[in-house]
């Protein structure tokens, strides 16, 4: 491809044209075998096409000059073959050609895939250069789903009409040259103006709008999922009414869009029959001459015009097809954007072998999001030895669970180092690590299947028994067994299905079934009420005993089972000792003990009142 070329095809993004197109056709490797198959079925649906016209075309000239049955023959043989066989090759076609799209979008999601597991969880926060991306799961659902979906065209109807069309098109060139070589010339010139000028006409005019149609549905579609998702407190708020209507105008754009897109297509469909046209029209004033001066059969002038004609099929999905192009671009821009980006971590070349010790040693630990932000930690130093637990708490945006980040690796730190079993977390492999590691959090994701299929992602291969004595210990069994269906019990999307305490006693059993050495417990009870609180805080004294455990603390009552609590404020530790030093100290922790238990007495009060 010419360099100008390449320009006018550049699409407006940081990739280059050649660029995403080698990726593109790269990412088609495994399937290639399959690709050339089509393209050679394809190119013979269309040879069978044109033999069928032209032998057609021949029969009933020939037969128009009454000549003996047999002398027609062949060309009756031939119009029967080519009938027959341009349905088969059609069905073939069709069939190898669904045969590869299913392969190449199975290979696709599964790569995008692949490529998203690393980015977890910083890279979707951030982008290559740090910056706040908003990577929402909508536009995530959108890359996944929709983009994937515009490349299978990229494959499909843009790579595999122009192999087919060169092939037909080097056929036809050598046919007509048997009949004379300005046929020859005038199919040359008009196949040209048909596969490259329209074509890239076609491109240019909608290179732009097709590149802002896929952003504008992937923005419809982000837009789309955000309200759904959050449609209860639009409700709420009486917004809805507002939230419709910039959806609806969102919606009124890309309809204007698709609007601009029909009438290109309809442009470059007129221009395409037109040349097909002027092709026939063309030969028709070249032959006629010739066949005047006897220098060529009479029979064949239909032949050249009509098998000219059944050859421009494979012409006319091509314009469409670059109408595509710049749309089937950015969709891979947008998903090489996110395959390209580094993951935060990476694992080192020489792992240390999984640690048999579990002790935690910080060093002067100091760490920022950004090169240019403030330093989020500040030299923390402290140590969680093996079996004990240690509690952190502080303020909203102290650097808590910024900590605990740290500790389970999702980010490398800067500054210090961070020990566990005596060597470095950078030394050990994120699988290795991950296996050591269960994590109770504030809300606890579950999946959209049943209560067993949640628990088994701890450890798969889990028997009937472990589980039932996960889930006791976690003291979830006894609710489990007044459902209907059991374990087998469908738990709603995100576990809707379940109360706050049950879905947290599900992440409870969840961490007794991995039975990892280590646990961090991001503020497990926060969203509790004091009751349900009571009987997780039960459970998970005893999930702690034996274990390395980190426990990040909102409410103070969950602090009795720490044998060591650490305050943080503004990323650095200000005090840290036992409760009750901690108290005598009268600093930060004191005062939150206080207003803890100022706002506990009024709750009290306030609910005593009510009941006299
Ligand atoms: N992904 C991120 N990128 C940049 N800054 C971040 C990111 N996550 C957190 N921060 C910032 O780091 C600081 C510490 O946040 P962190 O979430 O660790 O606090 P926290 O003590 O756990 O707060 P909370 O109790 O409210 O959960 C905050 O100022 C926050 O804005």
């Amino acid at each position: 491809m010419n360099s100008t070329l390449t320009q006018l095809l550049r699409p407006g993004g940081g990739i280059t044209m050649n660029n995403t197109l080698i990726r593109l056709l790269k990412l088609a490797a495994p399937i290639r075998g399959w690709m050339a198959l089509a393209a050679l079925v394809g190119s013979l649906t269309v040879a069978s096409g044109i033999g069928l016209m032209a032998t057609s075309a021949y029969l009933i000239s020939a037969a128009a000059l009454h000549p003996s049955v047999a002398a027609l023959q062949v060309a009756i043989v031939g119009v029967r073959f080519f009938g027959i066989a341009r349905g088969v090759f059609r069905y073939l076609e069709r069939m190898v050609s669904h045969r590869a799209t299913f392969r190449l979008l199975s290979n696709l999601r599964v790569w995008f895939y692949t490529a998203l597991e690393p980015l977890m969880p910083a890279r979707l926060l951030t982008d290559k250069d740090g910056r706040v991306e908003g990577l929402r799961s909508g536009d995530l659902l959108r890359r996944v789903v929709a983009d994937i979906d515009v490349l299978q065209n990229f494959y499909i109807r843009i790579v595999a009409p122009p192999v087919v069309a060169v092939i037909i098109g080097l056929g036809m060139w050598a046919l007509l040259g048997a009949f004379g070589g300005i046929f020859a010339l005038i199919y040359c010139i008009c196949f040209l103006l048909a596969s490259i000028a329209v074509p890239l006409l076609t491109h240019l005019l909608s290179k732009r709008l097709g590149q802002e149609l896929v952003e504008t549905r992937a923005e419809l579609h982000t837009q789309l999922v955000d309200r759904i998702q959050g449609l209860a407190d639009l409700v709420a708020f009486g917004q809805e009414e507002q939230q419709a209507q910039e959806l609806a105008m969102l919606n009124t754009r890309l309809n204007r869009m698709q609007m601009a897109m029909a009438q290109i297509s309809g442009l470059q469909g007129s221009l395409s029959n037109f040349l097909m046209n002027l092709t026939a029209w063309a030969m028709l004033l070249a032959a006629i001459p010739i066949i005047s001066t006897g220098h060529l059969n009479g029979v064949f002038l239909a032949v050249i015009v009509l098998s000219t004609l059944a050859s421009f099929e494979i012409l006319l999905p091509l314009p469409g097809a670059f109408q595509q192009l710049g749309g089937s671009l950015t969709a891979a821009q947008r998903l090489f954007t996110i395959v390209d980006a580094p993951p935060a971590i990476q694992d080192p070349i020489t792992p240390s072998p999984q640690p048999t010790g579990h002790t935690f040693e910080i060093k002067q630990l100091g760490f920022r999001y950004e090169a240019t932000e403030p330093e989020v930690l500040k030299n923390i130093t402290l140590t969680l030895p093996e079996g004990q637990c240690l509690a952190i708490i502080g303020p909203s945006g102290s650097g808590k669970s910024t900590l605990t980040r740290l500790l389970l690796r999702f980010w490398d730190y800067q500054e210090g180092q961070i020990l566990l079993g005596g060597h470095e977390l950078k030394a050990y492999q994120q699988e290795d690590l991950y296996r050591m590691i269960s994590v109770v959090e504030q809300d606890t994701h579950l999946f959209n299947t049943t209560i067993r299929e949640n628990l088994l992602i701890a450890r798969s291969d889990a028997t009937e028994e472990e589980l039932i004595l996960a889930c006791q210990q976690a003291q979830l069994h006894d609710f489990v067994q007044t459902l209907p269906s059991g374990y087998h019990t469908q738990v709603g999307e995100q576990g809707l299905r379940l109360s706050g305490g049950e879905r947290q006693r599900v992440a409870i059993a969840r961490a007794f079934l991995k039975n990892a050495p280590i646990l961090f417990l991001d503020e497990p009870t926060v969203n509790l009420d004091a009751v349900t609180e009571r009987a997780i805080l039960q459970a998970l004294r005893v999930l702690c005993q034996g274990r390395t455990t980190l426990m990040i603390a909102h409410r103070l009552t969950e602090l009795d089972m720490a044998d060591e609590i650490v305050v943080l404020q503004n990323g650095q530790i200000i005090e840290r000792g036992k409760q009750e030093q901690l108290l005598n100290a009268h600093g930060l922790y004191w005062q939150m003990h206080q207003q803890q238990y100022t706002t506990l007495r009024k709750l009290d009060d306030s609910t005593n009142k009510k009941v006299s």
